[in-house]
């Protein structure tokens, strides 16, 4: 068989030509090519040429009017618009499932037979008989390993606050904490269906046409398979076309360091696109998020943004190389399989995250305590962002910036200043030292100090700081019963995460030493909880030294 005979090549052939037909300019810099990965099912990604690619280059240059979105599609006078989140999701996926639908008569068709055949294998699929019988149940062993971890708090995420607007707009009840398999579900059953059903005119083929590639009926698995597509390749381009899909755009492959990314205005008109001055602007400027302001007047020269979205290097690339983009800026591997259905080797963005209430229900049972230690912990918080340098060296804190909890224990085992300070209040809590705000900040700063100063001791190899340390005074022996108490409490919450995650009394198992051959779901599943327990076990195995050095200083004096 020639290489060009190869279905394999043929999804990359159909796809540029499509992109000929459609003004898809593809720089010569660079070439789409189809990646054989040794078990038959192999992966498009995009490649530089033999020259090298300076930053600032733009490498494909997509016309507005070739992206596949609610308002393009053959079905826009009848799908509403969401402008982001799962909302978005699912009315795209009926976009792109009513031209999967209209086969050789959808503008889109060479752009379509390109993309994966099947549902693309992500996790809320696992649970489903129809893809699980043919895997052997491998779904279902996949998702008991991954009980307890970051990954099973995506997949069974729950409905968030874009579907209220969309679901009152279509007339559907909303429903709250569902999740998405769910909701995907009763979308297609209650709106999707109806709507391909009463429209049939519009995707059924005409007679005599090419029937290649167009199905007869609308499925719900045809619609997962949308659904799929959508959730691992689509884009958010502007106020506008919302989500969408960008044909070559979604051609790149994922990595932290990318190379190239997505440049849209995002601030056109959402009635009808435009970047410039239109009929629908609203002079006082209330209403437009400001929008007119930053809109060329009308007859100014205006950029390729109106007509264009342009994939741009950021970096120089070396010829010969895989180009990648990033799906986002610090997407944890829990995130990646949740979305996209695959994990990176290394992914210094991997974090364990807990609520304050699941680290509060560890520590203390009782319910009645727990407003007393959060509003203290509110003052410690408000202190922490005043004082934040104080922690700058430090290996087993981090200063977290953000508005909104984070209870974090990130990829090197550090724990956040949030997390920190939960703990350091249930302390002062338990031995009833939380009193004024002073003697608060008073004891903050002292324990602080006294951590700061140990940990620069742990990690000076000539032990010179512990000796440092010891000549410290400790005027106040509270302050070292409180950190004591800090790190007893972040080993006994990492214990716990151990314990209830993975299988049943799996967290003594090495998971390393025989990972299932063909099983690619649950190798995927052990990958995360191997690399969660590394986590936890390298954030215990600091904080167990750093007790010991306080042990051992108590105890010489
Ligand atoms: C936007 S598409 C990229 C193009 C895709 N490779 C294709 O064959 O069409 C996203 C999908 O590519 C794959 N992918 C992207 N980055 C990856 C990576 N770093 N490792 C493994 N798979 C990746 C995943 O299957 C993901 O769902």
């Amino acid at each position: 068989m020639s290489d060009e005979s190869k279905p394999t090549n043929n999804r990359v052939n159909v796809l540029l030509e499509w992109c000929a037909r459609n003004h898809v300019f593809i720089d010569p810099h660079i070439r789409i090519a189809f990646i054989e990965d040794g078990v038959g099912c192999g992966t498009v990604g995009v490649f530089s040429t033999e020259e090298f690619i300076p930053p600032n280059y733009t490498l494909v240059r997509i016309p507005k009017a070739a992206v596949l979105s609610v308002r393009s599609c053959s079905l826009s006078n009848y799908i509403p618009f969401s402008p982001y989140g799962v909302g978005a999701q699912l009315t795209l996926s009926l976009a792109l499932y009513v031209e999967i639908l209209r086969g050789t008569q959808s503008r889109w068709h060479g752009y379509i037979q390109s993309l994966p055949t099947g549902i693309v294998d992500l996790p809320m699929f696992w649970r489903l008989d129809t893809t699980d019988i043919s895997k052997d149940g491998d779904g279902r062993e996949a998702l008991a390993w991954l009980r307890g971890t970051e990954a099973n708090k995506v997949i069974n995420a729950t409905s968030d606050d874009s579907l209220t607007t969309l679901v009152r707009s279509i007339g559907l009840p909303f429903y709250f904490r569902i999740r998405i398999e769910e909701e995907i579900n009763r979308f297609y059953r209650d709106f999707a269906e109806p709507v391909l059903l009463q429209h049939v005119d519009v995707w059924r083929c005409s007679p005599g046409a090419d029937s290649s590639g167009i199905e007869s009926m609308p499925t719900l698995t045809g619609f997962y398979r949308a659904f799929s597509l959508v959730s691992s390749r689509a884009f958010l381009v502007d106020a506008f076309h919302g989500l969408s899909m960008v044909p070559i755009a979604d051609a790149f492959n994922h990595i932290v360091e990318n190379h190239v990314h997505l440049e849209s205005d995002y601030n056109v008109c959402p009635e009808c696109g435009s970047l410039q001055e239109c009929p629908h602007d609203v002079e006082d400027g209330s209403q437009d998020g400001g929008r007119l302001a930053s809109k060329p007047k009308e007859n100014t020269l205006v950029d390729n943004h109106d007509i264009f979205y342009d994939m741009v290097s950021n970096i120089g690339i070396p010829p010969d190389s895989e180009i990648y983009n990033t799906y986002g800026e610090d997407l944890t591997n829990a995130q990646l399989l949740g979305q996209y259905g695959f994990i990176l080797d290394v992914n210094d963005y991997d974090r364990l995250s807990w609520t304050s209430g699941e680290i509060l229900q560890v520590l203390m049972p009782g319910r009645s305590s727990r407003p007393q230690v959060l509003a203290y912990l509110t003052d410690v918080l408000s202190w922490f962002a005043r004082n934040q340098t104080l922690i700058g060296q430090s290996r087993l804190i981090f200063y977290k910036s953000s508005l909104e909890d984070c209870f974090l224990i990130n990829g090197e085992g550090s724990l956040s200043h949030q997390l920190w300070s939960l703990y350091f209040v249930v302390s002062l809590y338990r031995r009833q030292l939380l009193t004024t705000n002073n003697d608060l900040q008073r004891m903050l700063q002292a324990v602080l100090n006294y951590q700061m100063t140990l940990e620069a001791g742990l990690d000076d190899e000539d032990d010179n700081s512990i000796s440092l340390a010891s000549s410290i005074r400790l005027s106040d022996p509270r302050v070292r019963d409180v950190l004591y108490d800090i790190g007893e409490m972040c080993m006994a919450v990492c214990l716990q995460r151990k314990l209830n995650s993975g299988k049943p009394r799996s967290h003594a198992l090495d998971l390393s030493s025989d990972l299932p051959e063909n099983a690619v779901r649950t190798q995927l599943a052990l990958s995360l909880l191997i690399s969660e327990r590394s986590i936890l076990d390298s954030c215990s195995s600091a904080w167990a030294d750093l007790l010991n050095a306080v042990k051992s200083l108590s105890e010489d004096g």
